[in-house]
């Protein structure tokens, strides 16, 4: 029988009221399983970043609790942080240090860190992200990617449980975004439980396993990334050079909002008697309705949360 996964990350109630006034997080009930990619995702200004900042222990919370890794924070910060690596808002370099330099300053600011094994540690960092043959760089030729990178590095020189990252890719180019996400794949696969926040839905759709949204301080929904995409409805999707002819057959199945862009003909079925696909599809047949495609589209992260709030996703910044 299969356990629950034991929870990393647990919150009851966390809430942030800022001295302004703003309540940047509402009561906020968050369950991250071990061995997850949990992808916490909302607009900006949606509470993401003050929530990583009260789960560390960087800002205190004005209502609820947080538990890190089964421990209450910040009361036990100590014992916990040095299991966690974090990743908030890009690594702080010397950018006229090589990339290993560094890493070595990174390994020396810390107290538990054996110096006769710095080197070795070091090594295996840069190797972990990529990073050994441009190890020798100075900093400061290194592209937005591989700064980010080599923060990653600085977060691995100890054996970490869980890693925190506060929007990894943001700011990089594709290429950058594609070596971060095959990164924290790679490091789930090793057994690192994952909490990367991100106001990208797609990522989220690559990498994570588990999410939780944000709109407005206030968690809307958590669950597996399957799941949730899974109780959406996708929409109807017809492809067929005959779309005035498609439309009123539709509609007459019940199919609601229905649109026409170029040789598609799209709709939403009624969540209440949903028509059987096959008879559509044979009516649209009987109406000379020529058929080149016809489907149901998977919903999206993206139709999750504008079914849920009723609002649109707003990706942009
Ligand atoms: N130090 C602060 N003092 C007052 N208000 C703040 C402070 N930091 C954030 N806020 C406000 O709290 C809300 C949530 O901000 P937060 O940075 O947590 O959101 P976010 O989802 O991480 O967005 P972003 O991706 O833009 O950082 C915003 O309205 C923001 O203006």
């Amino acid at each position: 029988m299969a356990e629950a996964a034991e929870a990393v990350v647990e919150t009851h109630g966390l809430s942030k009221r800022y001295r302004g006034g703003q309540l940047a997080v509402d009561s906020l009930d968050l369950s991250v399983p071990s061995g997850s990619v949990f992808g916490f995702l909302g607009p900006n200004g949606s509470g993401k970043t003050t929530t990583i900042r009260m789960l560390l222990g960087l800002i205190e919370p004005t209502g609820g609790t947080a538990h890190l890794l089964g421990e209450p924070m910040p009361r036990a910060a100590n014992r916990v942080l040095p299991q966690v690596g974090a990743l908030i808002e890009g690594p702080a370099l010397y950018d006229f240090l090589s990339g290993r330099d560094n890493l070595i300053r990174y390994d020396a600011a810390d107290p538990t860190a054996d110096p006769r094994t710095r080197r070795t540690r070091v090594a295996e960092a840069l190797d972990r992200v990529g990073l050994s043959a441009a190890g020798a760089k100075k900093a400061k030729a290194y592209s937005l990617g591989m700064k980010q990178r080599l923060g990653l590095a600085a977060a691995l020189l100890q054996p970490r449980r869980l890693l925190v990252l506060d929007e990894p890719t943001n700011g990089l180019d594709p290429q950058g975004m594609r070596e971060i996400r095959s990164l924290v794949r790679e490091l789930a696969d090793d057994g690192i439980t994952v909490f990367l926040s991100s106001h990208l839905l797609d990522e989220i759709e690559q990498v994570c396993s588990h999410t939780a949204v944000m709109s407005r301080g206030k968690l809307i929904t958590q669950g597996t990334v399957a799941e949730m995409s899974a109780g959406a409805r996708g929409r109807l999707v017809v492809t067929t050079p005959d779309t005035a002819e498609a439309v009123p057959v539709l509609k007459e199945h019940g199919v609601m909002d229905v649109s026409v862009t170029a040789d598609r003909v799209t709709g939403e079925l009624p969540a209440a008697e949903p028509p059987d696909l096959a008879d559509v599809n044979a009516a649209l047949v009987r109406a000379d309705v020529r058929v080149r495609a016809f489907g149901l589209e998977r919903a999206s992260l993206e139709d999750v949360f504008v079914a849920l709030t009723g609002e649109g996703f707003d990706v942009a910044g």
